[in-house]
């Protein structure tokens, strides 16, 4: 038969399937909407190719047929039956190259239009989605799941409407051939299908365990990989090994229960799906019809040629059904991403006028139930540098983030210039600021382009005059190939006090009149601190600054200090006067004071 065979029934092939059940369903069929004609057409290609491709057999049993009842004549209906099945295979590959080439077409198209789609709507996303869990879901959607839909689209839909298509023909020959046997065969292909269905029916249970352990093995394996200097300098290596290993062990567990459960049922359903079955269960009847006088030989023949060949035309449509399951689930992830709401843009948009920045009782929940920012009121003005302190959860970042709209408000509002920010198109707003985020990313680019983002087009002499203002230009010129010197994501040989103050030539370069930065949570060297401090001073000048301040004694100088606790503004005023106070700003102080004495 014609169709490729694959995928021997039972969980050792199904083991990477996603659980069934979780796809939403139509969600494959609306993502693939624009691509249906095609999607038709190769089916019925497929189809027609699968149904020529049966033909040579039919001519080889027509063949063995006319030698047996006349062995020394007919050569003309011979060569009549080989110009058939020369035709047959012939038609057959033209069609499946057609179909191929219609299907790889297709798919090509829709994933080109699915990719721009998804990049067009995480552009439109509000930033605060990519902080909180967005990266992996982008990753997920932009390579497994269009993956997935690959399959489905290149390689699922030919092969189920090939093996529908080689079952139906080649019943229908032979039920004219003769009906009894026919029927016989299909019973055998019948237990095959049952016992499929009972070794598949935990499935779902199982591939639950067997996800989560696989989830469980990643997770601890890249917390070590990650943590790989916490481990070996604390000695936790065995701790988080011991986690892999545990994860390890319940894989092979979930794995050896469901292979236990299903092994009876899996290997009867590869037995009643093997030639072998169908061979001598064709040739017990057959050989038993014939003696009864019931079949000609000539017609066991035909059975022997063509129902052999079908178990192997089945068992690529059991794959191809696992791979439109995997399909719908990686559509059902794309349109989730879809669904998500961008950032809503204003319908009356305002300019800001000038760049003072007002919280006017702003409030904030992540998950509508805890307010992270609760009724919060201040007045940043130009030319000043503003510094939000508090403990560890208090909601500084949280608050800052609002600014850009990494999030919107749950009441009240935040303004740029007295207008809104949700009334100023996004491109303006994000325009409007510099953000100096201690986790933001440099692009796999070379330095200069790194600094240029921040205004693009700028000259090689601007590049360099934000580096030399932002302290890191001696540094770069130390790097091997000076400004053309490639980074990684991860900033490379660049220490971490060095890659703030690139970033900081960054923000300089772009000359927001706004700047939103997150201090260093990690303590840098005297030197690196002090190159810092500097590059910041200079990036604040005549700018309105808010600075997201970890260790106080960088932020004595402020001219205002918001101090945050459990969201809510517990004090505010300038170093001396929060000191005089003796509230929890002194006692943070003291604390901190503390710690460095
Ligand atoms: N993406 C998020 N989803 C849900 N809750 C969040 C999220 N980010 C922060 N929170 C919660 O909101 C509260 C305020 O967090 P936030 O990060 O703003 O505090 P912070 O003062 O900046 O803390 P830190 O100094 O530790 O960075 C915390 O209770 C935190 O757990």
């Amino acid at each position: 038969m014609t169709t490729d065979t694959r995928a021997p029934a039972g969980p050792a092939h199904a083991a990477a399937e996603p659980v069934a059940g979780l796809a939403k369903p139509g969600a494959l069929a609306r993502l693939l909407a624009p691509i249906r004609a095609h999607l038709v057409a190769c089916a019925i290609l497929s189809a027609l190719s699968s149904a020529s491709g049966i033909v040579p057999y039919i001519a080889v049993a027509e063949i063995a047929r006319v030698l047996l009842d006349d062995p020394d004549g007919a050569r003309r209906a011979i060569w009549t039956w080989v110009g058939i099945g020369a035709a047959g295979a012939g038609l057959w590959l033209v069609l499946l190259v057609q179909s191929s080439r219609i299907g790889h077409y297709a798919d090509a198209a829709i994933l080109h239009e699915l990719r721009g789609r998804i990049v067009r709507h995480l552009g439109a996303l509000p930033l605060g989605w990519f902080r909180a869990a967005g990266s992996g879901q982008v990753k997920r959607s932009m390579t497994g799941d269009l993956e997935e839909m690959h399959e489905v689209i290149a390689h699922a839909l030919g092969q189920l409407t090939g093996a529908v298509t080689v079952m139906t023909v080649a019943s229908a020959y032979l039920f004219v051939v003769d009906p009894p046997m026919a029927l016989i065969v299909l019973g055998v292909l019948a237990l095959m299908a049952v016992f499929y269905r009972i070794s598949m029916r935990s499935m779902t249970t199982h591939m639950n365990r067997l996800i989560a352990a696989d989830q469980r093995i990643s997770a601890a394996g890249i917390e070590y990989a990650d943590g790989i200097q916490v481990v070996k300098t604390f000695g936790t290596g065995g701790r988080v090994l011991r986690r892999f290993d545990d994860a390890v062990d319940e894989h092979t567990q979930a794995f050896a229960a469901w292979v236990a459960e299903v092994r009876r049922s899996s290997a009867a359903s590869r037995l009643f799906g093997s030639e072998l079955a169908v061979l001598a269960v064709v040739t017990a009847a057959g050989l038993a019809f014939v003696d009864r006088g019931t079949l000609a030989v000539a017609d066991l023949v035909a059975f022997l040629v063509v129902a052999i060949g079908l178990p192997n035309s089945i068992l690529p449509a059991v794959t191809a059904m696992q791979g439109v399951r995997k399909g719908r689930m990686g559509a059902a992830n794309i349109e989730r991403l879809l669904a998500r709401a961008p950032l809503p843009e204003p319908a009356h948009p305002r300019r800001p006028d000038g760049h003072g920045v007002e919280f006017d009782r702003v409030r904030f929940s992540y998950d509508g139930v805890t307010h992270a920012v609760d009724g919060v009121s201040a007045v940043c003005r130009p030319g000043t540098v503003t510094a939000i302190v508090g403990p560890s959860g208090a909601g500084k970042t949280t608050l800052a983030g609002l600014l850009p709209r990494f999030y919107d408000v749950s009441d009240g509002a935040v303004r740029i210039g007295g207008a809104d920010v949700r009334s100023i198109p996004s491109t303006e707003l994000l325009a409007s600021m510099s953000l100096v985020f201690q986790d933001v990313a440099l692009l796999r680019d070379s330095v200069a382009e790194n600094i240029r983002i921040g205004r693009p087009g700028a000259s090689d002499a601007e590049v360099r005059e934000a580096a030399v203002a932002a302290h890191v230009h001696d540094v770069i010129e130390r790097l091997p190939s000076g400004y053309d010197t490639l980074l990684d994501a991860g900033g490379g040989s660049l220490s971490g006090g060095e890659r703030q103050r690139l970033t900081i030539a960054r923000a300089i370069l772009s000359g927001a009149p706004i700047v939103v930065l997150d201090e260093a949570t990690a303590a840098l060297d005297p030197d690196s601190e002090a190159a810092v401090q500097d590059a910041l001073a200079t990036l604040a000048v005549g700018k309105t600054v808010l600075v997201i301040a970890h260790r106080l004694h960088t932020i004595a100088d402020a001219d205002q200090i918001l101090v945050l606790d459990d969201g809510r503004l517990a004090e505010r005023g300038r170093h001396d006067e929060l000191l005089a106070g003796g509230g929890l700003y002194a006692r943070m102080w003291a604390a901190q004071e503390g710690v460095l004495a």
